[in-house]
């Protein structure tokens, strides 16, 4: 095992192990005050799992390669990150899972591109890693609280929406691209009209030569007009605002209040700063900030590589948004049922305690700041409501595209299928049935008195999407892990 620091050696000029700069402290208790992030590292082979920890460390904070005799100008050993804890991962010879401290003052308040600058920044590409992932990070009440956080939150939102006992139910439009303008608002009307709370743009739907974004917004928002008139419901559409620059979002967002939608939608590939003054300016202006995911996977989904999709979602609570994708379980997107329940915790508690099971590895308290809407879209039906519902819980968007447009009967007749079962199922939930066990008799009885539905749960009745997962968490549930 390397050596902690030697003081006397250590500010000679010349080049020496990570851990014998500092950035091992094995007694390091981290302070309450301090972030914390848990990485997954797969030292190459021949090198130490804890001088790579500690060299993750100092990427990440304060090192370079080399001694400089400039650290002593500086408060060097409180802006040492510090790796305090090497574990090996259970079943996975090669992997570790290491602990570094953070000190708060290494971060510019309210700014996840400080944050990720350095936790993500370097190391990554650092030579003496096979494959690096950044699995969980524990983020200090007083981070926190220099975050706006989300901009409308889920109480406010079903107040605006007011929608409250269920689900929320949306659709994707699709065709994602190609659709002019009035065909496109076509779709929107009747998802809305046929029983829907939300229709949205797909992540790719900008301003493309077939629909120019004013078009979009003008059809979308009359048909949410229309449909809203002939319910009585309150109704919105994600009108995706992503676009090249700053400017043009706000624009488009400005365009979109103007003309009444109670939601704007933006990408996560427009990036962190964007995602903030798109925050910023939800709250400001009183709208509902959906985030798609887009692109998650590219570094999400690998276990042994990128970073996990839970502290994204932790980054994107302190960012601001309202809505983010967070999976489904059963549609045809990645999403291991432990591992999904960790990212709806992260959503939507107050507090989060550890519970490995689920891949949380830190006690996270969330000091009052609003919780997120999960969105669980990707290839869901109305015959999965009982699994949706148990797994999911309540506060959630259930966005079925294909699964509203797909219906043999039309549009309409599809939302109103998902809208019939779903409230079939928070009754039959609400009456105390096991909807578990009980949920496909309940759907075939709901399905008696209302024709869409028959035809949903016949089309669909045999599409599920089971495949091994390749992000399921690295403990079971057992008493002496969760203990
Ligand atoms: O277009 C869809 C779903 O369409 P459909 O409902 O027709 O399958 C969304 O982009 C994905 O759900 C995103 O995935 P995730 O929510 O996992 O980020
Ligand atoms: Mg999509």
């Amino acid at each position: 095992m390397p050596k902690k620091m030697d003081a006397k050696k250590r500010y000679a000029a010349g080049v020496l192990k990570y851990a014998q700069m500092g950035y091992w402290e094995p007694d390091y208790s981290p302070k309450d005050t301090d972030v914390i992030a848990l990485f997954r590292i797969t030292p190459q082979d021949g090198v130490d799992a804890i001088e790579a920890a500690a060299a993750v460390a100092g990427e990440s904070s304060t090192a370079t390669w080399t001694v400089v005799w400039t650290d002593r100008l500086t408060a060097c050993e409180k802006y040492r990150a510090k790796a305090y804890r090497v574990d090996p991962v259970p079943n996975s010879p090669g992997e570790y899972f290491a602990y570094i401290a953070y000190d708060l003052d290494l971060f510019e308040p309210g700014s996840i591109a400080n944050l990720t600058a350095s936790i993500i920044g370097n190391v990554f590409g650092f030579k003496p890693l096979k494959a690096l992932r950044l699995e969980d990070m524990r983020l200090p009440v007083a981070y926190v609280k220099t975050f706006q956080g989300p901009a409308t939150g889920i109480v406010v939102e079903r107040e605006r929406l007011n929608v409250f006992g269920r689900p929320l139910l949306g659709a994707t439009v699709k065709p994602k691209l190609g659709l002019s303008g009035r065909n496109y608002g076509r779709v929107v009307y009747e998802a809305l009209k046929g029983g829907l709370d939300f229709t949205k743009d797909d992540e790719n739907i900008n301003s493309q030569p077939f629909m120019h974004w004013r078009d979009r917004f003008l059809y979308c928002m009359e048909a949410v007009n229309r449909a809203s008139a002939a319910t009585g419901e309150v109704k919105g559409t994600y009108l995706n605002v992503t676009a090249a620059t700053m400017e043009d979002m706000y624009e488009r967002a400005e365009f979109a209040k103007s003309l009444g939608s109670v939601i704007v939608m933006i990408d996560l590939v427009i990036g962190y700063t964007a995602i903030q003054s798109m925050a910023k300016w939800a709250r400001a202006n009183d709208m509902i900030l959906h985030l798609h995911r887009a692109g998650h996977s590219t570094y999400t989904r690998q276990r042994s590589h990128g970073v996990s999709f839970r502290v994204i979602a932790k980054w994107m609570r302190l960012a601001g948004v309202d809505h983010l994708h967070a999976g489904t379980v059963v549609g045809k997107l990645e999403g291991d049922p432990a591992t999904t329940k960790g990212y709806y915790d992260i959503f939507r508690e107050e507090r989060n305690p550890m519970a490995l099971e689920n891949g949380i590895f830190f006690d996270q308290e969330w000091a009052s700041i609003n919780k997120m809407m999960p969105v669980a879209s990707g290839g869901i039906h109305a015959g999965q409501m009982h699994q949706l519902l148990t797994y999911l819980g309540e506060d959630v968007v259930l966005q079925f595209g294909g699964g509203t447009i797909g219906h043999p009967h039309g549009i309409q007749a599809g939302a109103t299928a998902n809208r019939v079962a779903l409230e079939a199922m928070v009754f039959a939930r609400n009456a105390g049935r096991d909807i578990w066990n009980e949920g496909e008799d309940i759907l075939r009885d709901a399905a008696k008195t209302c024709t869409p539905l028959k035809q949903a749960l016949d089309v669909w009745k045999d599409v599920s999407f089971n495949y091994a997962s390749t992000d399921a968490p690295d403990f079971a549930p057992t008493p002496e892990v969760s203990a």
